[in-house]
Order: C-alpha cells, then sequence, then structure tokens
C-alpha cells in the first residue's frame, strides 16, 4: 500500500504540524475518529464516535482501548474485540480500522482508529488485504460456518434441508466443532427465525439447577425459590431450545424432556399444572448416544426421539482444507480489530499449523490466531508466535497425523496455499512442504496447479 508520507505535497511537508492537526480533527469530528496513546488508553472521541457507540468522550477517555466495552457475542463466551457495542441497552455491530503510530526507535506509540457501522463499511475498501485466501474465505461461508470440504458441504445441505422441517436434530461433533453455529444456522433458516433461540449446556449445572433452568419453578418450590421463575421451555416459546451436552442430561430430567418433546407440555417444578410449549429442540453431544444407551446412562425412546436428523460434524483434523481457510478467516477478523495487520504466513508456520492435530478444532484455531496477535508484531505471522505448544518437540498423535497421508484434496489445497506464501516460489514453496522441487512440479501437474 502506497504510504500517505510518501506523496506528502511539499507545501504541506512545510506547514506547521500542530495547527494542520487539530484543524483535521475538527474537520473528523463527525466521523467515527479515535485517537489512543502508547497504553492504548483513548485519548480523544469524536463527536461522531459518540453517536455511532452511544458512548460519551467523558466516559470512554482515559480508559484502555475500548476492550471494556465490547460484549460478548451470544452464546459465546469470548470477547469478539471491537465488534459490538451497546447503546441505550441495544447492541449496535462496529467495524474498526486502526493504524498504529511508532516513535523513532520504532516502538509502539499509540494509534488512530475508525469507527463504521458494519452496513457501510465497504468491503475491503480500507481493510488491507490479507491473501485471496481471505477473500475467497467469506465466500464459502454458510450461516458462519465455513468450510470447503465435501463432507461439510454435505452437513450444509442437510441443515438447510432440515431447518424446512420441525424435526428434532441431534448435532455430534467434538468440542469445539461448530455444534452450537450448526444449530444457530437450522435456527436462522426456519420458520422460527424471529421467535428466541436459547442455549443451554446440560453439562454445567447440577442436576436441581438443570430442572429449573430448563422447565421454571413456582414460588415456594424449595429453599430460595422466592418467586416463579419460567423456565428456558417457557421462554423459548415459537423458537429453538440448544440442548448441548445433552448425553450429560440426569436420567430424571431425561424423562421429563421425552415428555416435552411427545406430549410438548411440562409442569415446572414445584407446580401442579403443565404448561404448553412450541419449541423446537436441537440437542448436541460430542459422545455416541447408542454408546451411553448400552452403558444404560441414556434413555433410548429420547435417543429416538432426539436423533431424527443426525448432523455429525467431522473434527477439523480430518477437513485438513479447511485449516488455512479458517485461519485467514481469523486474520481477517483481527486485523480489522487489532493495531497489527498479518498480510503473511510464514511457510514453516503455516507448515506447523497444517500438521497440528487441533483437538480443541476450530475454536482452539481461533484461540491460536488471537494469541498470535497478542504476542506478535508485523506483517508477518511467524513460528515464535505460535503457542508454546507448538514449538515443543511433537506429541505421538501429531507424528500419527504428520505421517498420514494426506488426501488428493488436502494435498493440492496445501501445495495451492505454500504457494500463495511463497509467492510464486517454486523451490520455498517445495521446502517448506518438505518436497523436493521435482516432487512439488509432479503433484501440481497432476492436480493441475
Ligand atoms: N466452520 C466454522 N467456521 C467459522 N467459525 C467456526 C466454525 N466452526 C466453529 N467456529 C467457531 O468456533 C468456535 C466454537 O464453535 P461452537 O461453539 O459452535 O462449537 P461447539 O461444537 O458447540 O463447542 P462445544 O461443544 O465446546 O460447546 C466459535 O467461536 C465458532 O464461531
Amino acid at each position: 500500500m502506497k504510504q500517505f508520507s510518501e506523496s506528502l505535497p511539499d507545501w504541506l511537508a512545510h506547514q506547521p504540524l500542530q495547527p494542520l492537526f487539530l484543524k483535521l480533527l475538527g474537520l473528523c469530528d463527525g466521523t467515527g475518529l479515535y485517537i489512543v496513546d502508547r497504553d492504548q488508553r483513548v485519548v480523544h472521541w469524536s463527536q461522531g464516535a459518540e453517536q455511532l457507540s452511544g458512548l460519551k468522550a467523558a466516559d470512554v477517555t482515559g480508559h484502555p482501548c475500548l476492550q471494556e466495552y465490547a460484549i460478548t457475542e451470544a452464546g459465546d463466551h469470548k470477547k469478539q474485540r471491537i465488534q459490538s457495542f451497546k447503546t441505550d441497552g441495544r447492541r449496535v455491530e462496529l467495524r474498526k480500522i486502526a493504524r498504529v503510530l511508532y516513535d523513532r526507535q520504532g516502538a509502539f506509540s499509540g494509534g488512530l482508529g475508525l469507527l463504521l457501522p458494519v452496513s457501510e463499511q465497504p468491503e475491503n475498501a480500507a481493510l488491507p488485504k490479507t491473501s485471496s485466501e481471505a477473500e475467497e474465505s467469506e465466500k464459502q461461508g454458510f450461516h458462519g460456518l465455513l468450510s470447503r470440504t465435501p463432507a461439510m458441504q454435505a452437513v450444509f445441505q442437510i441443515i438447510q434441508n432440515a431447518a424446512e422441517t420441525e424435526a428434532t436434530v441431534l448435532v455430534r461433533g467434538e468440542s469445539g466443532s461448530g455444534k452450537e453455529l450448526v444449530a444457530k444456522a437450522i435456527h436462522g433458516l426456519s420458520a422460527r427465525r424471529n421467535a428466541p433461540f436459547l442455549a443451554i449446556n446440560c453439562a454445567a449445572l447440577s442436576s436441581s439447577l438443570l430442572d429449573s433452568e430448563l422447565f421454571g419453578h413456582v414460588r415456594g418450590a424449595f429453599t430460595g425459590a422466592v418467586k416463579d421463575h419460567s423456565g428456558l421451555f417457557q421462554r423459548a416459546h415459537g423458537g429453538t431450545l440448544f440442548l448441548d451436552e445433552v448425553a450429560e442430561l440426569p436420567l430424571e430430567l431425561q424423562a421429563k424432556l421425552l415428555r416435552v418433546i411427545q406430549e410438548r407440555n411440562f409442569i415446572p417444578v414445584g407446580g401442579d399444572r403443565s404448561i404448553d410449549v412450541d419449541v423446537r429442540i436441537v440437542a448436541a453431544t460430542h459422545r455416541s448416544l447408542r454408546e451411553e444407551v448400552k452403558m444404560g446412562r441414556f434413555r433410548e425412546d429420547l435417543m429416538y426421539r432426539l436423533r431424527v436428523v443426525p448432523i455429525f460434524i467431522p473434527p477439523l483434523r480430518e477437513r485438513r482444507e479447511d485449516i488455512s481457510l479458517l485461519i485467514w478467516h481469523f486474520i481477517r477478523q483481527h486485523n480489522a480489530a487489532n493495531f497489527r495487520t498479518i498480510e503473511k504466513i510464514d511457510p514453516q508456520a503455516m507448515k506447523t499449523l497444517l500438521d497440528y492435530t487441533w483437538p480443541g478444532n476450530v475454536r482452539e484455531l481461533h484461540n491460536v490466531v488471537e494469541y498470535a496477535f497478542a504476542v506478535g508484531r508485523g506483517a508477518t505471522l511467524r513460528c515464535s508466535e505460535l503457542p508454546p505448544e507448538f514449538r515443543e518437540p511433537r506429541t505421538a498423535a501429531a507424528q500419527v497425523t504428520q505421517n498420514s497421508p494426506l488426501s488428493e484434496a488436502e494435498e493440492s489445497a496445501a501445495i495451492r496455499q505454500a504457494l500463495e506464501q511463497s509467492n510464486g516460489k517454486v523451490s520455498s514453496a517445495a521446502g517448506s512442504l518438505g518436497m523436493s522441487r521435482a516432487t512439488f512440479w509432479r503433484k501440481r501437474k497432476v492436480y493441475g496447479i
């Protein structure tokens, strides 16, 4: 990108800088401009930023770089950085474009930022381009789920079809593989999309708390029940209830759940009257419910009621073409929200990422990108910016994956990626994949790359 200073006209270069700067600030007051100091504390917050975010300059100035105003994405308890703000109790989606300032020693000395309503942000106009893959990644999304593997395209098709029905869906997949995103996609595509989508993790609460959270309780049902409490089934009326880790549901609550599914009504804890509800259930588990039934921990009749439409999400290690797609997707998100812009991934770092087994799936991958943004600087993501476990000697599991042959699709995706990263230089692309130049050429010919 051409730097502004490169084309600074002579007459401008000779202007006294301070008055010029103050005039510019005044001129931009209607835009969402803000400035932070070297500690990332806000030192200037324009009127435009006030209007867009609903946050007054007096409340923001002196505080660390907006972080404390970021709110969590519904259903996900990780911070989304600067993507959403609360205004008068409303949620406003904002994007941030930032430029870093360095002092004469090259140390970070602050930054300028511009807030834009998401709808007004011109796609790619202000954001630095990362790689063509980053742009491509946005095209391969399905309601927030990105993938280019055939197995996931089949999942998208099932989601689409299931959303048009009222069938109960059971999503199976490892932790962090995207089960909740699937549930949200089904809700978002269904006729229930304007009613609530509520989620609960059945493994996170004790049996009695879960009972009261799901079905509610009446006043006096137990010590501390000082007033009636409506449960999730009641609050999700007309919408969708996502039951995560459903295999962990205690047997006594499995009976209650079966009743709601069959009878479409339930009795709150301590109550004597049943309440009718219309709720679609999407359940998820990382376990095999069949195995749980065999072990006597899960009711067989409930299993059949839940898995009317089963959806299986393959773990990330089995869809390795998605690794680089997701890495660039998260980098792009962070480029827009941070003071660092990553434009390249060092080939060795990319190889390490592609070889990793990703036990925590997409969530872990997102964390790794977040880590790199937190610890690293500069336009290239390097091996030294990967979390410690990536730099330690390989685990047995990683060895197995490394030694396992890549599928044709994985191999051709890796070759494309390596070429992209090396700017078309064959030697370094081949080297990054541990191939000789001859093998690399032969494979390119086979795959038509
Ligand atoms: N295919 C995908 N494309 C983009 N982001 C994804 C994808 N899959 C998962 N994610 C992201 O990864 C994180 C974990 O996803 P999600 O919470 O849906 O997983 P989960 O399987 O429900 O996890 P858990 O079982 O631990 O609750 C979320 O931030 C989600 O947005």
